[in-house]
């Protein structure tokens, strides 16, 4: 089965900070959809996005991934259902600079043991993805992560998320700092990598020439309501 996402009377503003909040009364993802999301700088794209991997909860409404209410699941419950079920590629990557690419992308296995039991050979399967992502097998065993290129860097997050074929990819922005024939080509290759699993796809660009490669395509302004003061 792949990831659905169900969104009903959700009600967030961030610990401390009264001039944002963001309210979502009704938002379904089917399972295996491919979802672009844009909207304007601010409006609340990122933090939709932490609530549905369960970085950070709703104070109301109902988050249900593939029947589990993440707001029921403790913080460390959460963590656990995030690394088991969704591969994340971060705006920022958030690889670790000290770890070499290929542990990079294994790491979330060892903290997923289901999402680990599918991987046989976890190396060949790391190759593999990377193969696919147009990665060179000397650059992710043998180089240092902080010597990739932003593009590489991209692969590498991209192949993090996808190793152990998560239900639900959700990517925030990972083609921000590639050229446009380098964005397409990136996305022409999760979204490959993504229907071999079978997941379902959630990107964030703020570059709506990709909108037409997805399934369907929201702007958050049309689904959420954000408030914006000034504090
Ligand atoms: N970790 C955080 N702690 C506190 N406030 C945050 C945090 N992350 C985002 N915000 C605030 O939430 C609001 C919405 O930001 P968010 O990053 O979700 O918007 P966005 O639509 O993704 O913007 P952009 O397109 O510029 O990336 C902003 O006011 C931002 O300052």
């Amino acid at each position: 089965m792949v990831a659905s996402i169900d969104i009903k009377g959700l009600r967030f503003s961030w610990r401390g900070r009264t001039s944002f909040s963001l309210a979502v009364p009704d938002l379904k993802v089917a399972a295996g959809e491919k979802l672009f999301l844009l909207g304007e700088s601010g409006t609340g794209k990122s933090t939709l996005l932490s609530l549905i991997c369960g970085i950070t909860t709703p104070s109301e409404g109902r988050l249900v991934l593939d029947g589990t209410n993440l707001p029921d699941l403790s913080a460390s419950a959460r963590d656990r259902f995030r690394a088991e079920h969704i591969g994340v590629i971060f705006q920022m990557f958030n690889l670790l600079p000290y770890a070499s690419p290929l542990e990079n992308i294994l790491l979330p296995l060892a903290f997923a043991p289901n999402r680990k039991a599918r991987v046989a050979n976890q190396r060949a399967e790391a190759l593999r993805l990377t193969s696919a992502l147009g990665l060179n097998e000397t650059l992710v065993t043998s180089a240092g992560t902080t010597e990739l290129s932003i593009g590489q860097q991209q692969r590498v997050a991209a192949a993090r998320a996808l190793i152990g074929g998560p239900k639900l990819i959700v990517a925030d922005e990972p083609t921000s700092a590639l050229d446009a024939t380098s964005q397409a080509a990136f996305v022409d290759l999760l979204m490959t990598q993504a229907e071999a699993a079978g997941a379902t796809l959630l990107m964030v660009s703020h570059d709506a020439r990709l909108a037409n490669r997805f399934d369907r395509h929201l702007d958050l302004a049309d689904v959420a309501q954000a408030t914006r003061g000034m504090a």
